[in-house]
């Protein structure tokens, strides 16, 4: 006690004079102040944060979606996932690619393809679990119930008899519900047709490129240029401007397909119905704004190498009628010196050798394209079918044999030029298969494997044929891109499936959002409300306590004399005053 400083606060109240208003009440005051003011104040911002994480967290809410592409060639795993939809319904889902660690998409191929299941049905789902095994690997396990599933098989299923496509279906429909738990009802097993191959790849080349975003943000999409669309909206024709939409061919092992946006009505009308698909891919039924006609067609039987298996027919034909049978088969469309042994349907080899002659080879097979079919409606493309005129100014986009025919061994993928094509597709033909094999077995060719590069002398030539003389394009045109990856995307049919498949979904977001907005706008004006009357409250407040406060300032003495009585003494050890050397009085305090 001694060696230490005592604090006492002294209220100026505190004097002998009677005090009407005691100090503990002033406190009191004070504070129901404070909390009225601070009960206002503080839940707006902790109310406004609380909804905005939580709108924020189930904005990152990922989904997932497989999709196995089941081609001629081989099976092909890709894995999409995209977060909940904005709730604003003129905005898509927004669909990306599954990448792995490093960068690369999450893909795998299985060969051959589905189809070669015909006599062996049972065997097709361990076929499609591998992909799924590698698929799943990548997806949080908690997410597999509500991840959904679509096997989508294209023309080497379509080539085969409907039983057979129906037993292998069976197969994958029974067999993969029991080991994977995705979503995957009976119609998400299916041949799809021609045309929804095509549908599908042109809607995943617009989505990527942003066409189909009404927003002008983005980089790519803002500087797409402008169309103008003529509808019709009930009985009365309409018009409004969108982004151009850009036109796909894709060339697979077994078909190809066309697909370009129609967008005048005038055009469209002398289009048969059987070419025209309509399709809304907004979630709202009447969305105009997300509508689009699409001229679209398919070829069964002149993708690439469905196209070589006819070319190898039609020469043993002509060489059994005009040289009753004499092999090896000259092949124009076969590298110099190169041969080649295949074996027919009827499980018969022929062999064939190679003489390399690029501009035979176009004429060689030219025949192929059915191209004096009749056409009743001109203008027609491949085997008669009607095609309306292209648009020149718009631009094209090629996709499989188009990008691996440019790119695996010319390495001229991307945007196409005649005349570049031209002269690395007669070089390649023409260099001895000694010199060619040699090169590629020093591996200057990494990305073509040994089939591609055996034929590309060949789907160098039927690609070529088919883009000019069969579509029609002009070799002077340049708006042509062949590509795999855009803006680093894969752009393939199967996002294009997804992007349809999964349309709807958006609608119980936008429904949401809807809700939210009604509840939020219903709790600001509640909270109005709420506000006024605290502010009314705390004003009644703070009047009673400045009333108050002047009746008790009436019995307090004056400053003057507050000013001789200490507000805080301290009472000191004989040491302290030592010490400081203050003027003291023991026992007495002192004014600070
Ligand atoms: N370099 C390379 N070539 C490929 C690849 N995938 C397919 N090809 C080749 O491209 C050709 C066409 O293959 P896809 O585009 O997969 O066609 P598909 O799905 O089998 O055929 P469709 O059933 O007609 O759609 C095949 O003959 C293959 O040789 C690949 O990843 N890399």
């Amino acid at each position: 006690m001694n060696n230490m400083a005592r604090i006492y606060f002294n209220s100026p109240c505190s004097n002998s004079n009677g005090n009407k208003m005691p100090p503990v009440w002033r406190w009191i005051l004070l504070a129901v102040i404070i909390i009225v003011a601070l009960s206002i104040f503080l839940p707006l911002p902790h109310i406004f944060s609380f909804h905005k994480s939580h709108a924020a967290e189930h904005l990152q809410e990922l989904h997932y979606g497989i999709v196995i592409d089941c081609g001629s060639s081989g099976s092909r795993v890709f894995v999409y996932f995209w977060p909940t939809h904005s709730g604003n319904p003129r905005d898509l889902l927004d669909i990306q690619q599954l990448l792995d660690d490093s960068g690369k998409a999450v893909v795998k191929k299985v060969s051959p393809g589905l189809s070669s299941f015909e006599d062996n049905p049972g065997a097709a789902s361990d076929h499609i679990k591998e992909l799924l095994l590698y698929a799943q690997k990548y997806i949080p396990a908690n997410k597999y119930p509500e991840t959904v599933l679509y096997v989508l098989a294209t023309a080497g299923m379509r080539m085969l008899p409907e039983s057979a496509q129906r037993a292998i279906l069976l197969d994958l429909r029974n067999d993969i519900k029991k080991d994977f738990s995705f979503i995957a009802p009976e119609n998400h097993f299916e041949v799809i047709s021609g045309k929804q191959e095509g549908v599908y790849a042109w809607i995943a080349i617009n989505y990527v490129l942003g066409r189909f975003s009404h927003s002008s943000a983005g980089s790519d999409s803002s500087a797409a240029p402008v169309e103008l669309v003529h509808s019709v909206e009930g009985e009365t024709a309409v018009t409004h401007t969108r982004k151009r939409t850009v036109g796909i061919i894709d060339m697979g092992g077994g078909s190809v397909q066309i697909a370009f946006e129609v967008t005048d009505l005038r055009h469209s009308k002398d289009i048969p119905r059987s070419l025209l698909s309509e399709f809304n891919l907004g979630c709202q039924e009447s969305d105009i704004e997300h509508t689009y006609q699409v001229y679209v067609t398919t070829f069964l039987g002149y993708g690439a190498n469905s196209a070589r298996e006819r070319y190898e027919d039609m020469l043993i034909q002509q060489s059994e009628s005009q040289t009753r049978g004499v092999f090896p088969l000259r092949d124009v469309c076969l590298p110099a010196g190169m041969k080649q042994s295949s074996k027919n349907d009827n499980g018969e080899t022929h062999d064939f050798v190679g003489l390399g002659d690029y501009e035979a080879c176009k004429r060689a097979v030219e025949p192929l394209m059915n191209l004096t079919v009749p056409c009743s409606k001109k203008p027609c493309s491949l085997n008669g079918v009607y095609q309306p005129h292209i648009d020149l100014s718009s631009e094209f986009y090629g996709f499989s044999e188009f990008w691996y025919s440019a790119e695996d061994v010319f390495g001229i993928g991307g945007p196409y030029s005649y005349e570049e094509y031209q002269s690395k597709a007669k070089e390649f033909c023409s260099t001895s298969w000694e010199v060619l094999s040699g090169r590629y077995k020093q591996n200057l060719y990494p990305k073509a494997d040994d089939h591609r590069f055996r034929f590309q002398c060949f789907k160098s030539a039927w690609m070529s044929q088919v883009f000019h003389k069969g579509l029609s394009f002009p070799t002077t045109y340049r708006k042509f891109t062949s590509a795999q990856l855009v803006n680093g995307k894969d752009v393939g049919w199967t996002l294009g499936a997804l992007i349809y498949k999964t349309r709807f979904l958006p609608l119980r977001d936008v429904e949401k959002l809807t809700e939210q907005l009604q509840v939020s706008s219903n709790w600001r004006h509640s909270y109005s409300l709420d506000v006024s009357f605290m502010l009314m409250a705390c004003c009644f407040v703070v009047l009673t306590a400045i009333v108050v406060y002047m009746k008790w300032l009436k019995c307090c003495p004056r400053r003057a004399d507050l000013s001789r009585v200490p507000s805080m003494s301290y009472f000191m050890t004989d040491q302290d005053q030592i010490e400081q050397g203050l003027q003291f009085t023991k026992g007495q305090g002192f004014i600070l």
